[in-house]
């Protein structure tokens, strides 16, 4: 079935949204707010249909060209494979952002049932990545069978576990870019002589320290160290080549971490605070933003980011939960505050460790769930949580409240777990104060938000 459409606005994912002449909600592949043109209805459900963008009457002035061959979405276009890294590239920089701005505000009045004005009120503007591209510090690449049954790498299509082989990544930084031929021409190389069993490949660099560590992921085994270590090693120059043991399907089980040339750790500095970063630790993957988050979470709970440093928090017992590798617990702790860290992934945990010693900041790193280990924490000045997107385990934002922090600070990466939490804080006794959408994955639909709640008089 065909029909004209003039597209309204982006959706939540890579499709953007219309409506039939039936009335129907309709989600349409490849459009952007402001395009008129003819749609292939795909699927019809009982709620709403999915399309495609087969010709344009009228092109969106918020389109553009798409820079990035491998991902690149043409009207009309049957369902080719294409990378799945980059959704939003047809849409121009500015439009993301009010569209990821306006995905938030829409998930406080669809989810957590807020007055639209109110919403409005609350969300500040989106914070964009002074780089539009060239902003990620780690490729993650997988690996696959190509058509003639030879090692291929790549990354995955969108919604599926098909790999698209690429050359290059726009989206990473320069160091990282071309880490997909590079990898896959040297792992493609060394596999001539047995397979490997790698099903992972992930290449770290940082653009301010220099560091580049390549990360191979295989199932245990033998394993040909000296020889994979020398051929990456001239493939690209890395700081450091690990080994991570694990199952596919399982990485969050890891095995073992070998070391096969170099430092075993990768280094960023974020904020003039230097980290070391194990190969299976989460560590934000724009740089720049991460700094945009750790003044929003410091200043958000009353301390204060300068020039020399942070400061504006002596004394304040304050918890970081979901702590990764330290991003906010060591400046928190650098601006005085007394910290407690929670983290349940061991890696995380001891780097946590490492980077809290290695910057001089004092803080109790307590490796478990956050969940169960926060009743024991006592009571707090303020708190800092940013959990996996799942958000906040049943019965966190009751801990919470019991813990009576003056001030939380929530960084989230997924809006819809957020704006059911909004509400179980407001619940518990909490107002949301503020809220910024802080966009660390531009030419995506993935946006961050970075928000503080403040206790209300008259609670314990
Ligand atoms: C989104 S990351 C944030 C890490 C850190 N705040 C940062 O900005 O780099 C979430 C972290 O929560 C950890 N995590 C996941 N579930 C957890 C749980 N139930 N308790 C404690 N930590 C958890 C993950 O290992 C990961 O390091």
């Amino acid at each position: 079935m065909e029909e004209t459409l003039r597209i309204e606005r982006m959706g939540y994912e890579e499709a953007a949204v219309a409506h039939l002449a039936s009335g129907k909600t309709v989600f349409v592949e490849g459009a952007c707010p402001g395009d008129v043109g003819a749609v292939a209805v795909l699927e019809e459900k009982a709620s709403f249909a999915t399309a495609r963008l087969l010709s344009l009457d009228e092109a969106s002035p918020v389109r553009v060209d798409q820079p990035c061959p491998y991902g690149v979405c043409l009207v009309g276009d049957p369902a080719r494979l294409r990378c799945g890294g980059c959704p939003w590239q047809r849409l121009d920089y500015a439009a993301q952002l009010a569209a990821k701005r306006e995905n938030v505000v829409a998930r406080l009045v669809r989810s957590a049932h807020w007055d639209a004005a109110r919403a409005q009120a609350v969300m500040g503007e989106a914070v964009g990545s002074k780089r539009e591209w060239g902003y990620r510090n780690k490729v993650e690449l997988a690996a696959a069978k190509d058509a003639r049954g030879f090692f291929d790498l790549g990354f995955y299509a969108a919604n599926s576990h098909d790999v698209v082989a690429v050359d290059a990544c726009r989206a990473a930084v320069r160091g990282a870019e071309r880490a997909p031929r590079a990898m896959r021409g040297a792992l493609r190389y060394l596999q001539n002589s047995g397979d490997l069993d790698i099903f992972r490949v992930g290449v770290r660099h940082s653009l301010r320290t220099r560091s580049t560590e390549i990360a191979l992921w295989t199932r245990p085994g033998a394993f040909p160290r000296a020889a994979v270590a020398k051929t990456l090693g001239s493939a690209l120059k890395a700081t450091s080549i690990v080994r991570v043991l694990a199952e596919p399907g399982k990485e969050r089980k890891i095995k073992g971490l070998e070391v096969l040339a170099g430092a075993g750790h990768w280094e960023e500095e974020v904020a003039g605070v230097r980290f070391m970063v194990s190969a299976p630790s989460f560590f934000q993957v724009n740089t720049a933003q991460a700094e945009t988050l750790v003044r929003l979470v410091v200043e958000g709970l009353g301390g204060r980011v300068g020039e020399d440093g942070f400061a504006g928090l002596d004394g304040a017992y304050v918890a970081d939960l979901y702590a990764g590798c330290g991003t906010f617990s060591v400046p928190l702790a650098l601006a005085g505050a007394d910290v407690v860290a929670v983290e349940s992934a061991g890696s995380s945990v001891r780097d946590l460790r490492r980077n809290a010693d290695a910057n001089g900041a004092d803080v109790d790193v307590v490796g478990g769930d956050a969940g169960r280990e926060l009743p024991d924490l006592g009571r707090l000045d303020a708190l800092v949580v940013d959990p996996p997107r799942s958000g906040l385990g049943e019965g966190v934002v009751e801990s919470i409240a019991a813990a009576a922090p003056e001030r939380v600070a929530y960084v989230s990466c997924n809006p819809a777990t957020w704006a059911r939490d909004v509400v179980r804080f407001e619940d518990a006794g909490y107002r949301l104060d503020a809220a910024r959408p802080v966009d660390l994955f531009p030419q995506t639909y993935h946006v961050e938000v970075a928000s503080t709640f403040v206790r209300q008089e008259g609670r314990l």
